[in-house]
C-alpha cells in the first residue's frame, strides 16, 4: 500500500498465528459491523465518475477499500478523509476529475472489485494504466472482462495472457456499444462494465451468454447504485442490460453495514448457543447477506428483527440442508462451518465459481476440514459436508479472509484450532479479531452498538500484536 496517500489505520492489530477462542457458554452480544465492501467500492467508482463532489458516510476502511481509494487517486480523483467522522473510521469526500490521469500503475491487491471495476474505467485515462495485483490474486479470472473491454473499444496489452497484469492504453474516452460476455466466472465483470457505461461515448448494451450467472444480488446492487445517481439501467431480458450514455449525479451516500461480514457473528450464536444481534441492519438491501435471515432459520435458528437489529438465537441444533448459494457465493465459508456441526449432511451448490475467489474456496474448505478430522466432498458446482466429530489443529487461511473467519467459527466448539494468519481478515474487516474476542468474552454490550470501544479492551488476549 502507498502509505503516503491513504492508509486504513486502527492501530496495532493481530497478525499471523491466532488461537481461536472457545465459547464456554451461550453468547449474548449486540454489535455493529463496519461498512459494506461492495457498496463502498461501487460508490467510490460512481462518485469518481460523477458531475461534482460526493460524500460517502460510514464507508469501509480495509485493504479492499484502501486499494480502491489508491487506484482512484492514482487516476487523479481527489479523495479526502473527513477527520473524526464515523464510528469505524472517517467519512470520505470524493472529487471527480475528467478525463482520468494516465501514466500510472495500480495494485489491485486481492480485491476482485478493484481489478474488475477499475479495469472498466481505465480507458477514460489519457495515457497508459497498468493493472496488477497481489501475487495470490493474479490467477483470478479476467479474460472475459479483457475481451469485453476490447469489444467496446479499449486498447489493452495483456501480452496474450488474458489475465493480470495488463496495460490499458487509455485515450481519455471509451466508445461503448453492444457487447456479449460470458460472466459465469464472476458477476463483477457485469458490474464493472455497467458502472463505467454511462460515461461510454454511446452507452452500453451488454448481453451475458454462457454458464449460469452468479451473484445476482450484486448485479442488482450495481443497478440500484446507478439508479440513485440518475442512471436508469434497462433489463430487456434476463442476462441483458442497456445503459444510456449520460451524466452520473453527484450525491452524498450512507454506506450500509457489511452483512456478509456480519454472517460469522450471527452464525456463532448457532454454534455456541445464545443470542447475537447485529445493530443497524438495513430494512431493504441488495447485499446477499440480506438472505441470512432465511438461510439461518432454515438451518434451525430463531431469527427476528427488532429496533433495527437482526437477532439470531441458536442452541436448538443445526439442521443439515440442501442449499443453492449461487446468489450468495460469498456466504459459503460461513454456511460451511455451520454444516460441519449439523444433524445431517449438507449440500451447497451453484457455487462452482468460488474456485476463482481469493483462493479455490471449494478445495481449501474441504482440505482444511479434513485436517480437523471432518468429512467433505467436492461436487462439480459445490460441496457436500458430512458432520463428524472434529479435533484441534492448524486451520490454514490460504490468504483468504473468509477462510480465516470459518476457522474462528469452528474453533468456538473445537478446542485447539489455530488459524495460521488472522491478518488476512484485514481484506474486508480489519477489526475482526477484536470484535470476535469481544463476542466470545461477552464484551459486547447487549443493548448497545458500541462494538469498537468494548472490543478493543480485550484485543491482546489471544494473539501476537503487530502493526497492521
Ligand atoms: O460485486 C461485488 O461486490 C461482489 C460480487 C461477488 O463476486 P463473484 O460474482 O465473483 O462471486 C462476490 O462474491 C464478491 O465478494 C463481491
Ligand atoms: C469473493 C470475495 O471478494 P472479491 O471482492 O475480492 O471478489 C469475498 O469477499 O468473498
Amino acid at each position: 500500500m502507498n502509505a503516503d496517500r491513504y492508509s486504513h489505520d486502527g492501530g496495532p492489530r493481530p497478525r499471523g498465528r491466532w488461537s481461536a477462542p472457545v465459547a464456554d457458554g451461550p453468547l449474548r452480544a449486540a454489535l455493529a459491523v463496519p461498512g459494506s465492501k461492495s457498496l463502498t467500492n461501487r460508490e467510490l467508482i460512481l462518485a469518481a465518475l460523477a458531475e461534482g463532489p460526493s460524500i460517502l458516510s460510514a464507508p469501509l476502511h480495509s485493504d479492499d477499500s484502501a486499494r480502491m481509494i489508491e487506484a482512484l487517486q492514482a487516476l487523479g480523483v481527489g479523495i479526502e478523509r473527513l477527520e473524526g467522522s464515523g464510528h469505524f473510521g472517517d467519512d470520505l469526500e470524493v472529487t471527480p476529475v475528467w478525463p482520468l490521469r494516465g501514466g500510472t500503475e495500480i495494485d489491485c491487491g486481492q480485491a476482485g472489485t478493484v481489478m474488475r471495476f477499475v479495469a472498466g474505467l481505465a480507458g477514460f485515462a489519457r495515457g497508459d494504466v497498468t493493472l496488477t495485483a497481489h501475487e495470490s490474486a493474479l490467477h483470478r479470472p479476467m479474460g472475459a472482462m479483457i475481451k469485453a473491454l476490447r469489444d467496446v473499444g479499449v486498447d489493452i496489452d495483456d501480452g496474450g495472457h488474458w489475465s493480470l497484469p495488463f496495460t490499458v492504453r487509455g485515450r481519455g474516452h471509451t466508445r461503448g456499444g453492444e457487447v456479449t460476455i460470458d460472466a459465469s466466472a464472476s458477476s463483477q465483470f457485469v458490474s464493472g462494465l455497467l458502472l463505467a457505461a454511462p460515461r461510454f461515448d454511446v452507452g452500453l448494451h451488454l448481453i451475458h451468454s454462457g454458464g449460469r450467472l452468479p451473484s445476482q444480488p450484486h448485479i442488482d446492487m450495481t443497478i440500484e447504485s446507478l439508479g440513485h445517481r440518475g442512471v436508469h439501467v434497462e433489463r430487456p431480458a434476463p442476462g441483458e442490460w442497456v445503459v444510456p450514455a449520460g451524466p452520473v449525479r453527484a450525491k452524498d451516500i450512507a454506506i450500509e453495514p457489511d452483512l456478509s461480514n456480519a454472517a460469522p457473528f450471527l452464525a456463532a450464536a448457532m454454534i455456541a448457543g445464545g443470542t447475537v444481534s447485529i445493530t443497524g441492519w438495513p430494512v431493504h438491501s441488495t447485499q446477499p447477506g440480506a438472505m441470512l435471515g432465511d438461510i439461518l432459520s432454515l438451518m434451525g435458528a430463531r431469527v427476528s428483527r427488532r429496533g433495527g437489529a437482526m437477532i439470531v438465537t441458536g442452541g436448538a441444533g443445526i439442521t443439515g440442508v440442501d442449499l443453492d448459494l449461487s446468489a450468495a457465493g460469498e456466504l459459503t465459508p460461513t454456511i460451511f462451518a455451520l454444516a460441519a456441526f449439523a444433524d445431517a449432511p449438507t449440500t451447497l451448490y451453484g457455487i462452482g465459481h468460488i474456485r476463482g475467489h481469493e483462493t479455490d474456496r471449494i478445495a481449501a474448505l474441504i482440505g482444511e476440514l479434513r485436517g480437523l478430522g471432518g468429512e467433505a466432498h467436492e461436487l462439480e458446482d459445490g460441496i457436500r459436508i458430512v458432520p463428524r466429530p472434529l479435533h484441534g489443529g492448524t486451520w490454514h487461511a490460504h490468504g483468504d479472509h473468509r477462510m480465516a473467519t470459518t476457522g474462528a467459527l469452528l474453533g468456538l466448539a473445537v478446542p485447539g484450532v489455530e488459524i495460521d494468519d488472522i491478518g488476512t481478515t484485514a481484506k474486508t474487516l480489519p477489526e475482526f479479531p477484536e470484535l470476535w474476542l469481544g463476542l466470545v468474552e461477552g464484551a459486547h454490550d447487549t443493548g448497545h452498538a458500541d462494538a469498537a470501544g468494548t472490543a478493543s479492551r480485550s484485543s491482546a488476549a489471544h494473539a501476537e500484536e503487530a502493526p497492521a
